[in-house]
């Protein structure tokens, strides 16, 4: 077993976080944690006969005391001391890393963490706000959740927490999406009546699955649909899910590439406690949250600050203001918005800190939620 910074009731280490944190909101006590098992370890040491000043072969105690110590130090049950270059490579590679993601083993989410963080330690939570909540009490590291997809459009659920959490976007991560429909071995295509999935990945398969004429159910996500397939033994269901998900759970894939458009994109946002520093060295964004007076031509004038300065926006998504979703004017009464807009400049730029200054002189809010490089893999 892993020696984990935070400790957890086993079932949370390896079954993935449930909606109750309540348990532990304690911060760890060091960030890296090694991969070593201690009560091996303990065996061992205890193990080793103790110095005498000299043994049966008649080596003296410097001689013993030098294999003693490379024993010890090629000893694979003992941590090495950690070295600069190793913090720098960890880093960069995400090892030791635990990033928590939604669904369970086999969903698109987990595959995104590990696109981000190639060598973490993936952490299946049942909802996106427990991976939010998991990061904020240092139960995990970071956290990766889907933000927008081609085909499907935005998750607001997601746009919505992150105003009502903490957390800093770190990084962002494009997944290509390619569905398959899967069933037990023995059930062929003609003999599927539903369809279960994640409402976004039912979307995305819009055209096929009205084609087979089947019956939607929504469930957490595509992982969990292929889970619970297999585990009741359906012979009348299929779940839209990868071929990953198949593999993991023992389903036969009754049909490849499933989804309405061959570019199907999800962008993942990757979520930490800190922000990082805004360099100039890479294409970075930054996104940002604000709120507007009601009047003509305010919206105009907020992007406006953007387009003078010749500032590129990738995405803008309006939601509701939830605390004060309506406002009255003159006897009307109007929706109110949150307006939420990536553009490609890091904050690290002066042009950027002047767009902000100027749209602050006019925002009745503003939150800054992270600066951080662009995803420029090809898909
Ligand atoms: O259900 C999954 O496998 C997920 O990772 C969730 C999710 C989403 O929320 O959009 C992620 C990627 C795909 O777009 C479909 C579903």
């Amino acid at each position: 077993m892993a020696v984990h910074a935070v400790r957890l009731p086993a079932t949370q280490i390896h079954g993935g976080i449930s909606a109750n944190l309540s348990q532990s909101n304690r911060k760890p006590n060091a960030v890296f944690r090694f991969n070593c098992d201690y009560s091996k370890r303990c065996r061992y040491v205890a193990a080793l006969p103790s110095l005498r000043e000299d043994d049966e072969h008649g080596r003296d105690n410097s001689v013993r005391s030098m294999e003693l110590k490379k024993i010890l130090e090629d000893s694979p049950l003992l941590p090495k001391p950690l070295s600069s270059s190793q913090l720098a490579e960890s880093e960069s590679n995400g090892s030791r890393v635990r990033v928590a993601y939604q669904g369970v083993r086999g969903a698109y989410s987990e595959s995104a963490a590990q696109k981000a963080y190639p060598k973490c330690e993936a952490v299946p939570c049942e909802e996106f706000d427990t991976a939010f909540e998991a990061v904020e009490r240092w139960l995990v590291d970071r956290a990766v959740l889907p933000i927008e997809n081609s085909l499907g459009g935005s998750i607001h659920r997601n746009y919505d927490l992150l105003l009502r959490h903490n957390l800093h976007i770190v990084g962002e991560v494009k997944l290509a999406v390619r569905h398959c429909l899967l069933a037990n071995y023995g059930v062929n295509i003609e003999d599927l009546r539903r369809v279960l999935s994640h409402p976004q990945a039912l979307a995305q398969c819009e055209n096929t699955l009205t084609k087979l004429g089947l019956v939607r159910e929504a469930v957490d996500d595509t992982a969990g649909a292929a889970k619970q397939i297999a585990f009741e033994k359906v012979n009348d269901a299929a779940a839209v899910a990868s071929a990953e998900a198949a593999k993991i759970y023992g389903l036969n894939i009754v049909a490849e590439d499933i989804q309405d458009d061959c570019d199907n994109v999800t962008r993942f946002l990757m979520l930490a406690r800190e922000p990082i520093i805004p360099g100039t060295n890479k294409l970075f964004k930054t996104s940002i949250v604000f709120s507007l007076e009601e009047g003509p031509g305010v919206l105009f004038k907020a992007l406006a600050v953007f387009a003078l300065r010749q500032i590129n926006l990738t995405k803008i998504e309006s939601r509701p203001l939830r605390k004060h979703p309506l406002r009255a004017s003159g006897g009307l009464k109007y929706f109110d918005y949150l307006f939420y807009v990536d553009f490609e400049a890091s904050m690290a730029d002066e042009v950027a800190q002047n767009a902000l200054r100027h749209l602050e002189e006019f925002a009745t809010f503003l939150r800054v939620l992270g600066s951080y490089p662009v995803d420029t893999t090809m898909l």
